[in-house]
């Protein structure tokens, strides 16, 4: 999960860029970058950092032009270091920049024949780079002459969805010639667009979510359709097409649980509205188990699980109090790279307030148990506090498979629930009870805010890879490159983290 935004304005766009990356911040913490584009040149600054740490004035006043892409990026392929920092930058044909959200999952293969059938050098273990040379060479291939038609970019961005597995929305820049987005067939990583009616004509967003448009002033138009491309040409007009042959909508329920903010429409459905349905299910769910009359106070883990625990309260006829206070300076845990500094932060990040514990029987909510990291940390809190007894509840089921198209859930047994009953799992958070959400419920909940939603990619919970084609050998060796990282200087413990081995000289034709 990383945040994407592209802008064609008639105004220079770098500020756009900025606030619009500040609003998606929640979706990638570890690197920012914007590229511009201006008097058929790229300008481009990126590093590793919060989008805030990134750009200084400096950076700002050099990335000039009307039009520009940007990226905040949560690694899943590669390593964290700054070379793999997104946009990335190809200089044939015409000249491209590109940002991805999404994780592919056949990336080492594609970058083997990209070297072998098409001699194109990927210089970095980030699968973004790959997607960025598959688009290259397939607009290649497609285009005769010097210009750049849509039905060209089309049928390089259909053959685009033949060759490439996984998940991914992208926006990509082409010099001078314009803004292209395009979203995977299964339509599992979120793009939207909107646009805004200035003083000299429409101007357009895309973005991985609506609320980077509101924020900007755009006006919200649509979400980009799974497999669908959508390109904004030199003279700002939009040109839309699918470009995949069995398309499907199957959104990351991942999104709704956790990632996306609450204020953004994803696909149709308002997430907070999605949260609050997960908490009217999941109170259903504690009276089934008999545990409503133990309780006498329902408390959040800010912030994701809010709107859940609101709905919660008000459907179990308890009180809702608010029992710990986040620091609004510490990102999100769950994102950050190494388990070390995430559990270091659960404790920076969340203070109790003594006096809401004492002698009272809590229900914690959150939305989702993952490493249970913070739930650990956070049960020993209330109980510290003085807690009777701790509950603990989570909007989302148990965390039991990887995630392999961008969220950076790689290995099995770093999920606290893999191969444990929900009784272990209780157990080792030390709760006195514990309440998962079932995936149906789950599916209910955003189903019943958006009914034309009818399947999701939901594989973290059971295990059912939407793409097909994720073998039980790509499993084992993402989570072998995770446990052997190759060294690259990264940040975290975890840092170069599903990096794989590629070795050109050793490779089979
Ligand atoms: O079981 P774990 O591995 O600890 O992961 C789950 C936790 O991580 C997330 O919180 P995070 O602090 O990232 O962000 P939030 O403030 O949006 O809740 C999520 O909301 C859970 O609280
Ligand atoms: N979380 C994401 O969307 C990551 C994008 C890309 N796979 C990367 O590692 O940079
Ligand atoms: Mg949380």
């Amino acid at each position: 999960m990383c945040g994407i935004v592209g802008v064609v304005s008639h105004q220079p766009v770098n500020q756009l860029l900025y606030d619009a990356l500040l609003l998606l911040q929640h979706r990638g913490q570890d690197a920012a970058g914007i590229a511009t584009n201006h008097s058929s040149m790229f300008s481009m600054h990126k590093a590793n950092g919060l989008v805030r740490d990134v750009f200084r004035t400096r950076n700002m006043r050099s990335l000039m032009g009307n039009s520009g892409i940007g990226h905040c990026r949560y690694p899943t392929a590669g390593s964290s270091s700054e070379e793999e920092a997104q946009p990335f930058y190809v200089n044939a044909p015409f000249g491209i920049t590109l940002a991805h959200n999404g994780n592919l999952t056949n990336w080492e293969q594609l970058k083997q024949d990209m070297f072998k059938n098409d001699r194109r050098h990927i210089n970095t273990d980030s699968d973004s780079e790959v997607l960025l040379n598959v688009l290259a060479h397939e607009i290649q291939k497609a285009t005769t002459g010097y210009s750049l038609e849509p039905s060209t970019l089309f049928e390089a961005v259909t053959v685009l969805n033949r060759r490439v597995e996984g998940g991914y929305a992208a926006v990509a820049q082409i010099a001078d010639v314009g803004l292209l987005g395009f979203r995977d067939p299964h339509g599992i990583r979120p793009l939207c667009y909107g646009i805004l009616e200035g003083e000299q004509g429409t101007e357009y967003m895309l973005a991985s979510e609506s609320v980077a448009l509101e924020g900007a002033g755009f006006r919200f138009v649509r979400d980009v359709l799974p497999g669908e491309a959508v390109f904004i040409d030199a003279e700002n007009k939009l040109h839309s097409r699918i470009c995949a042959d069995n398309p499907s909508l199957n959104p990351c329920v991942f999104e709704y649980v956790y990632l996306a903010r609450p204020d953004s429409v994803i696909d149709g459905a308002s997430v907070y509205n999605t949260r609050l349905k997960m908490g009217e299910y999941l109170a259903e769910k504690i009276k089934r188990e008999g545990l409503a009359d133990d309780i006498d106070v329902v408390m959040p883990i800010p912030d994701s699980s809010r709107p859940a625990a609101i709905q919660l309260a008000l459907r179990l006829g308890k009180e809702y109090r608010e029992g710990f206070i986040k620091n609004r300076y510490i990102g999100r845990t769950f994102i950050m790279p190494g388990q070390a500094l995430r559990k270091k932060s659960v404790r920076q990040k969340l203070n109790a307030i003594g006096d809401e514990f004492k002698g009272k029987n809590v229900l914690l909510v959150d939305d989702s148990i993952v490493r249970g990291t913070t739930s650990r940390e956070i049960v020993q809190m209330a109980r510290d506090s003085g807690a009777k007894k701790v509950i603990f509840a989570s909007a989302a089921p148990p965390v039991l498979y990887p995630n392999v198209y961008g969220i950076d859930m790689p290995t099995r047994d770093e999920l606290i629930a893999h191969g444990r009953t929900v009784e272990e799992v209780c157990k080792e958070i030390t709760a006195d009870a514990l309440v998962y959400q079932d995936l149906d419920d789950l599916k209910r909940s955003i189903s019943d805010v958006n009914p034309a939603l009818t399947s999701f990619e939901a594989s973290c919970f059971d295990g059912k890879y939407i793409t097909g084609n994720v073998s039980a050998d790509y499993l084992d060796r993402i989570e072998n490159a995770r446990h052997n990282p190759k060294d690259k200087g990264s940040t975290g413990e975890d840092a170069g983290r599903t990096q794989l081995n590629l070795n050109y000289a050793t490779t089979e034709a």
